[in-house]
C-alpha cells in the first residue's frame, strides 16, 4: 500500500486540467508500452469535469483508445439513459465523443436491465464481468487509475460512512439499498476491489470536502471515514484544491 501524496492546484478548473493531461499520458504510455490500461471511472462533479477536460485533450493529442477498458467505481441503480446515471454522464463528457471499442466500456448494470431492478443481481453480474476481464488473476483486473470523488462526510464511491459495504472483504461488488445520498440504491465496488488499483486518485474540490481529504490523509477509522481506506497499491494522489486542502 502507497503513502498518499497531495497534488494541489488553485481551483476546480485547474485541478481538473491537470488530472486530463496526467490521465492522458497515462494512456499514452500505455499505448506505447503495448499494455492493457484499465480505468475506473467515478460520477460527481469534479469527475465528470476532468472527463470533459481529457475530452478537449484526447482531440488535440490524438490519443489511441483500442488498449483501454472503462470501468465504474459504482453507479446510481437507475434506468439506463438516465440523466442521474454516473454512466450517461461519463457519455456526454467523454465516451461518446472518443473512438473505444464498444465491448470495453463496463458499465454497471442499470434498473430496468436484464436483472430488473434488482441490485443484488445486478452487482453479482457486475463482478462476473470483472472477474472475466481478470483472466484468472483475481477477481478483478489490476486497475492502472481508479478515479474517485469524495463526498463532504467522506464515502468514495458508493461506500458511506457506517454502512456495512465499507467492510465487504469478500464481494468484488456491492448492492446498496440505503444510500444517504441520493438516488438510495445504488451498485459500488468494494474497498479490496479499489485497493488492487495501481494508482488510487482522489479528487476534492471545494471547502466542502476539506474535512474528508483531512480524515483520507490521516487514514482513520475506515468505517466513519471511507475514504481513509483507499490506497493504491503503488500510488494514491489526493488531488486537492486550495479550498479542499484548507485543513491539511
Ligand atoms: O455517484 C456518486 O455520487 C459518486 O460516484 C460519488 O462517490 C461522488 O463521486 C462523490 O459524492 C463526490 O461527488 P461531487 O464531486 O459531486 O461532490
Amino acid at each position: 500500500m502507497s503513502t498518499p501524496q497531495i497534488v494541489r492546484h488553485a481551483d476546480a478548473k485547474a485541478l481538473a486540467e491537470d488530472v486530463a493531461l496526467r490521465l492522458v499520458n497515462e494512456i499514452v504510455r500505455a499505448e506505447a508500452d503495448k499494455r492493457t490500461f484499465h480505468l475506473v471511472l467515478t460520477g460527481g462533479g469534479i469527475g465528470i469535469a476532468a472527463l470533459n477536460a481529457v475530452r478537449e485533450h484526447a482531440a488535440e493529442s490524438g490519443i489511441g483508445w483500442s488498449h483501454v477498458h472503462l470501468w465504474w467505481g459504482d453507479e446510481r441503480f437507475l434506468p439506463d439513459k438516465d440523466a442521474d446515471r454516473n454512466e450517461t454522464q461519463a457519455c456526454a463528457a467523454l465516451i461518446d465523443a472518443i473512438g473505444i471499442p464498444a465491448q470495453q466500456v463496463h458499465p454497471m448494470p442499470a434498473s430496468d436491465g436484464l436483472d430488473g431492478d434488482h441490485a443484488t443481481h445486478a452487482a453479482t453480474r457486475y463482478s462476473r464481468e470483472l472477474a472475466v476481464a481478470a483472466r484468472g488473476q483475481g477477481p478483478v483486473p489490476v486497475f492502472d487509475v481508479c478515479l474517485l470523488g469524495v463526498g463532504p462526510d467522506a464515502h468514495i464511491a458508493s461506500l458511506f460512512p457506517g454502512l456495512p459495504q465499507v467492510h465487504e472483504d469478500e464481494a468484488s461488488v456491492a448492492p446498496v439499498h440505503d444510500s444517504p445520498k441520493p438516488p438510495p440504491t445504488r451498485i459500488t465496488l468494494t474497498l479490496p476491489s479499489i485497493n488492487t488499483s495501481r494508482e488510487v486518485w482522489v479528487l476534492a474540490s471545494g471547502e466542502a470536502k476539506a474535512e474528508a481529504v483531512r480524515l483520507g490523509l490521516a487514514g482513520g477509522d475506515v468505517g466513519e471515514a471511507p475514504v481513509a481506506g483507499v490506497r493504491g497499491t503503488e500510488k494514491t494522489l489526493f488531488w486537492v484544491d486550495e479550498a479542499a486542502a484548507s485543513l491539511i
